[in-house]
């Protein structure tokens, strides 16, 4: 569940080797062990092990003697010269060497020829060993060749710690990575595997320990778990009332349709009561559930309100968001979810004007670009970064939707939603997730909680409509007849 990033495993690397005497190739020989183990559950009968010159080969060259011991045919290819090699990697090949480990020096199509040949005997896999958490600039020469090399033979791909090419901090990968099967994390799993870019290319990943002792604090991302909202929400007892739940406004402008599903989708969240108001909300059809408050001044209509939700469908209505929400932080109102057009109004071409109290941003990446002044595809490549900047500045919860959508607070906090599927791309969820934080932070969550925990549900209900109904043909409102289902997975994963 935790994710570290290079800086934190090397500092943690470092306690258990200095504070807790364990040499750093016991940690390295368990890790080799369980690659390997890795390894054989694709049950091949030869292996080749491409390792690096950094302590990621050296987990390579003791990872070929385990797979020895196991029978499989083993070879290791070696970017550098063995002689070349410095400490633990050193002693590291030594071990293998003294075993009888085979090696041989890369050379450009070594390794779809030492694969052909040893495919003659059966199915092969591939160890990549070439660099870890030490990455610290793009692949160039050799390494980029051999990762090339990598990705176009047909055999399973086993990384060690990370795929070699991403970044295990950020998730950045600069212009190729090697495309993993599986990729067995040392102790926890990197940030960099978690998040995309870098997540496309980890495959299955399995986190082995290896006895190293880490410190887990806040600093720590982690991915969203329903545990960590235990006591929080889901129970309900019989002393409970409408007013227990609170109540959330949802402005609506122009579109009604987007409110319409962020207010439907707050209610199957569960909040005591649902209002809208704004100049919109009079003439809309709604649901008997929403309560239509006449005022068309959004601030008075929410006055009674604990959070509200701007942006869904406001169109033109958007400019006033800021003067709103200054408005009903007047009337005690601080809490709440901005999104769409909304955003802007906190954020534009890097201008930030920060906002007070509990509140989530919800931007998708093309309106993070546009908060930030930045390209959209320097916002994928960076979606850590990105998140974080809009937090920090903006000084709300950022929540920068997307596949492995992140979640990232002003004081540098950071979640990963680990659910949600291709059935979320299409118009209408993000009003729907919107609903769902507003609801949340209207039934008392503090800002990360919502979002994370909103973040969470709403991916699992657009899995859960994917899975009903296709994909294809899941829509924004087969995602919010889901949520009480995804409320059902979220209480059965607190048993
Ligand atoms: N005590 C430790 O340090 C432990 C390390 N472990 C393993 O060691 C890895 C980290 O080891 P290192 O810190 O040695 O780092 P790496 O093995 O990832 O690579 C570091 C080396 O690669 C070079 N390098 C970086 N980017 C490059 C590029 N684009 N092209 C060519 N060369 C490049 C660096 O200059 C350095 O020499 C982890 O991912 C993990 O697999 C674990 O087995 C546990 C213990
Ligand atoms: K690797």
């Amino acid at each position: 569940m935790y994710l570290v990033t290079s800086e934190q495993m090397r500092s943690f690397d470092h306690d258990t080797i200095e504070t807790y005497q364990v040499p750093a190739i016991v940690l390295m020989d368990h890790a080799g062990r369980a690659v390997a183990d890795a390894v054989l559950s694709h049950l091949p009968k030869a292996a080749v092990v491409v390792c690096g010159k950094g302590n990621n080969g050296a987990d390579g060259w003791l990872c070929a003697r385990w797979l020895k011991r196991a029978g499989i045919a083993v070879s290791v290819v070696t970017l550098v010269d063995p002689a070349t090699l410095q400490a633990d990697a050193r002693l590291a090949h030594s071990i293998a060497d003294a075993a009888g480990v085979r090696w041989q020096l890369y050379e450009p199509g070594v390794v779809r020829e030492t694969v052909a040949l040893a495919q003659a005997t059966g199915k092969v896999a591939i160890v990549d060993a070439i660099l870890g958490t030490g990455v610290s600039r793009p692949l160039t020469g050799e390494f980029a060749l051999v990762v090339d090399e990598i990705n176009q033979v047909q055999a399973a791909v086993v990384a060690i710690d990370v795929p070699t090419g991403v970044n295990a901090s950020t998730g950045e990968v600069h212009g190729r990575a090697v495309q993993a099967t599986t990729t067995v994390a040392m102790a926890a799993e990197k940030l960099g595997t978690a998040v995309t870019p870098g997540a496309l290319y980890a495959g299955q990943v399995r986190v082995a320990d290896i006895g190293i002792e880490m410190r887990l604090d806040d600093a720590i991302a982690m991915y969203t778990h329903p545990a960590l909202f235990r006591g929080q929400y889901g129970d309900r007892d019989e002393l409970t009332h409408k007013g227990s739940f609170g109540r959330v406004g949802i402005a609506v402008g122009t579109m009604i349709g987007a409110a319409r599903l962020a207010a439907l989708a707050a209610a199957k969240a569960g909040v005591g009561m649902v209002v809208v108001g704004g100049e919109g909300a009079k003439g809309g059809e709604w649901a008997p559930d929403i309560v239509v408050r006449s005022q068309t001044d959004v601030p008075a209509a929410f006055a009674d309100c604990q959070a509200v939700v701007i942006g869904p469908g406001l169109g033109d209505r958007a400019h006033r968001a800021q003067a709103w929400l200054r408005q009903l932080a007047d009337c005690g109102v601080r809490r709440g979810a901005i999104d769409a057009d909304a955003l802007a109004f906190v954020a534009q071409d890097g201008r930030f004007t920060p906002v007070a109290g509990e509140y989530v941003l919800t931007p998708h990446p093309k309106e993070a670009a546009r908060m930030l002044g930045w390209d959209v595809s320097a916002v994928q490549a960076r979606r850590i970064e990105a998140a974080r900047e809009i937090a920090m500045r903006s000084g709300a919860v950022a929540l920068l939707k997307g596949y492995r959508t992140i979640i990232a607070t002003p004081d540098g906090r950071l979640r990963v939603n680990p659910t949600g599927d291709a059935s979320l791309a299409v118009a209408g969820t993000g009003d729907v997730l919107a609903g769902v934080v507003g609801s949340l932070l209207a039934q008392g969550l503090d800002a990360f909680a919502a979002a994370s925990l909103g973040a969470w549900l709403h991916g699992r209900a657009g899995e859960l409509a994917g899975q009903a109904l296709t994909r294809v043909s899941a829509t924004a409102s087969d995602v919010v007849h889901e949520l009480p289902n995804a409320l059902k997975a979220y209480l059965q994963s607190l048993r």
